[in-house]
């Protein structure tokens, strides 16, 4: 594996992971507030999101929202052996489990599971990002496959999610022929919007 990339992972999930409650509860906030304001949202049904870990943005805010709004909340699942996310429908009331990676997932049943190209917007979680919309994640190469299947025939809008301080310079990221770029990342200063 390319160290430059396992070394960006590592210092940016430090950095993530220490920050407090407030300072998370705050950020969410401010993040949910652009989100609830954005055209799309509003013309969108199905929205993909992540059951927040590791020091990410906070979602369980926006999420509240985004249901409030009537909007169908899916989360990724994991599948064995499968590289490719499906999505599991949640809300308030499912209960979640632990997945192999620790990360929170909905309880499903099988044949409730949709794939990206029924979803309207999908949130992204990141570790790192560039100027470009270039996007560095936790290294399992989950959504980088899920994304690139679907790009050239989904109606999806991919929408990145990250602290101000996960932006890095550009010459530092290097580019696989596999990464997905994101065209849109919020942070709570910013709208990156990438063309
Ligand atoms: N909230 C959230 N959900 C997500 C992702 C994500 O980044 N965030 N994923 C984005 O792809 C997928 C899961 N990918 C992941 C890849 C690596 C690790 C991880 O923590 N690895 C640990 C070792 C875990 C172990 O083996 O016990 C590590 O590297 O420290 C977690 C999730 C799908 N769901
Ligand atoms: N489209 C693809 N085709 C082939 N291999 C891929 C593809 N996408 C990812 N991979 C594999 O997955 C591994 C992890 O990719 P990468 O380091 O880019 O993950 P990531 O974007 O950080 O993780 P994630 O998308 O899960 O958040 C790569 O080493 C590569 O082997």
């Amino acid at each position: 594996m390319n160290l430059n990339k396992k070394a960006i992972r590592s210092y940016i999930r430090s950095l993530r992971q220490s920050l407090n409650y407030s300072e998370q509860y705050k950020s969410a906030q401010l993040i949910t507030n652009k989100i609830i304001n954005l055209d799309c949202i509003h013309k969108a049904t199905h929205i993909g999101i992540y059951i927040s870990f590791d020091g990410e943005i906070y979602t369980d805010l926006l999420i509240k929202f985004l249901l409030s709004m009537k909007k169908k909340i899916y989360i990724p699942v994991l599948l064995h052996k499968q590289q490719h996310l499906l999505f599991a429908p949640y809300t308030l009331s499912t209960p979640t489990i632990q997945n192999y990676l620790n990360v929170y997932e909905p309880k499903y049943n099988i044949i409730d599971l949709i794939s990206l190209d029924k979803l309207d917007i999908i949130f992204i979680p990141l570790v790192a990002f560039d100027d470009h919309g270039n996007r560095l994640g936790m290294g399992g190469g989950f959504y980088d496959k899920t994304l690139q299947y679907q790009k050239h025939k989904s109606h999806c809008i991919y929408i990145g999610l990250g602290h101000d301080f996960q932006k890095i310079p550009t010459s530092i990221l290097t580019q696989e022929k596999w990464d997905v770029k994101l065209p849109k990342i919020i942070t709570p200063s910013y709208l990156h919007w990438h063309t």
